[in-house]
């Protein structure tokens, strides 16, 4: 059996939603498929699930929600037009957003979450639709109902370990299953999402529920590349990779796979094929436990932006034993994870996501100061991340030479290196408006 997960691009009107039918009947081991909201159909276009946000906080703010209402409805209208399904299925979504609307909780992210969840859950009922007008016997299914349990982390939720037991039973349905991504349900029975992109996340869930052969991930590209296509032209493909690969590059920006959708496929051993709904017969990309890589190759580079980093200084701080457990203590209590510590022998840093500081930078100064006595603290906005991974880097020497080589010759001041703590990725912190000549340099030193 596999599981495949179709992504925003590949459901965004009639005709995406037509060749995922093609795709989906052309293999009989594809049982189960889950779908996301409608994405973009151009560049410029708006994703559903961007919608449904912007129509959640009109309703939040108490303004005349009606057009934002039905901009949501006219996408779905424009779908269900061009694949002839009955008008009813419109009325139904109007209802449901407006039921949504009228019997929303008083906790405004539970409410958020139910609008949001909405983008995929009325898109599956109309794929069903649309697999059953084309004689494909297909059954939209539920996830609250199916069991995909998730913690109360409104916007931000994770899996509940009971989930895989409950999703496995449907592996002895008859039809095929269309299943909702991106939102489950609590133990109380509100419905909470993932993080942005969590269908990804849904995919991953039920393959290891299932125990799939293999989870297909049907996207908008031929293969993962080494390099985000939008920052550099043509770059090489990736025929395969780790997951251990895979985690790195997209927790620091390789849009294509959601990081947090490793973790299921890892325990269950899944292995993962990334393709592309609008060019099928292309193998894509393979995502694996292990590989034999090259000695010394890099599988890819990837950035991200929005980082800050908190740096403190104090002489003597290596013989002052629990100064990091004091210090990574208040980011505790304030709420805050962090991604890195380069440490030495009197300064260690904090790099952390800038987001998760937000109104709290303030207190956590101040009690740094107060509670561990530094010489000096800043805290230091605007950096981005660039993550230079390969299971070939391990044991190699000079792989963070070429990658500082590169940077000095391209003008690059680096901020901070983190090497060795993963043994396939090289960390390096760059200021935001250095990160596109980062990458573009360190792409021509490992990839030519
Ligand atoms: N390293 C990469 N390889 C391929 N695509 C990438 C990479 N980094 C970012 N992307 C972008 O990810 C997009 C696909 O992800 P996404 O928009 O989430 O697709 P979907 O709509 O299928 O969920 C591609 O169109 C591409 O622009
Ligand atoms: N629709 C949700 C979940 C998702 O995974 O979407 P996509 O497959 O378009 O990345 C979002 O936009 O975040």
């Amino acid at each position: 059996m596999k599981v495949v997960k179709f992504g925003g691009s590949s459901v965004a009107n009639a005709e995406q939603i037509s060749k995922i039918i093609d795709i989906v009947v052309s293999d009989a081991d594809r049982r189960m498929v889950v779908v996301s909201a409608p994405g973009k159909r151009f560049s410029e276009d708006t994703k559903v699930t961007d919608l449904l946000i912007a129509l959640g906080e009109t309703v939040l703010a108490g303004d005349d929600y009606e057009p934002a209402l039905e901009e949501v409805v006219g996408r779905y209208g424009e779908i269900r037009q061009e694949l002839d399904l009955p008008e009813t299925i419109i009325q139904t979504i109007r209802a449901d957003l407006q039921g949504r609307i009228e019997n929303r909780s008083s906790n405004d992210l539970q409410f958020m979450d139910t609008m949001k969840a909405s983008g995929e859950d009325n898109n599956a009922k109309i794929i069903a639709e649309a697999f059953i007008k084309k004689g494909c016997p297909a059954k939209y299914v539920n996830p609250g109902a199916a069991g995909m349990l998730l913690s109360d982390e409104f916007g931000n939720a994770e899996v509940l370990p009971e989930s895989f037991e409950n999703l496995a039973k449907l592996k002895y349905e008859a039809e095929i299953i269309i299943f909702p991504g991106f939102f489950g349900c609590t133990k109380s029975g509100e419905v909470a999402t993932f993080p942005r992109g969590g269908s990804d996340i849904t995919g991953a869930i039920l393959a290891a529920a299932v125990k799939a052969e293999v989870y297909e991930n049907f996207t908008d590209v031929d293969s993962v590349c080494a390099m985000d296509p939008r920052i550099i032209d043509n770059p090489p493909a990736i025929d395969c990779m780790t997951y251990r690969e895979m985690r790195e590059l997209a927790y620091a920006g390789f849009g294509v796979f959601h990081d947090e959708a490793i973790i299921p496929a890892v325990h269950a051993e899944i292995p993962i094929c990334i393709k592309n709904t609008n060019n099928p017969s292309a193998p894509g990309t393979m995502v694996v436990p292990s590989r034999k890589p090259e000695l010394g190759s890099v599988v890819g580079i990837s950035s991200a932006d929005g980082f800050s980093a908190i740096y403190i200084d104090k002489y003597m701080m290596n013989r002052e034993v629990g100064f990091g457990r004091r210090l990574l203590q208040i980011l505790e209590d304030e709420g805050i994870p962090f991604e890195h510590t380069p440490s030495g022998i009197d300064n260690m840093s904090v790099i952390l996501r800038t987001s998760t500081l937000s109104d709290k930078e303030a207190a956590v100064l101040s009690r740094i100061e107060n509670e561990l006595d530094p010489d000096k603290v800043v805290i230091d906005h605007g950096l981005s991340l660039v993550m230079v991974v390969g299971e070939g880097m391990h044991y190699t020497p000079g792989m963070a030479a070429k990658a500082t080589e590169a940077f000095h010759a391209s003008g690059v001041n680096l901020e901070m290196i983190n090497q060795g703590a993963s043994e396939i990725s090289m960390m390096f912190a760059v200021k935001d408006t250095d990160r596109i000549i980062a990458i573009r340099s360190l792409g021509a030193a490992f990839f030519g």
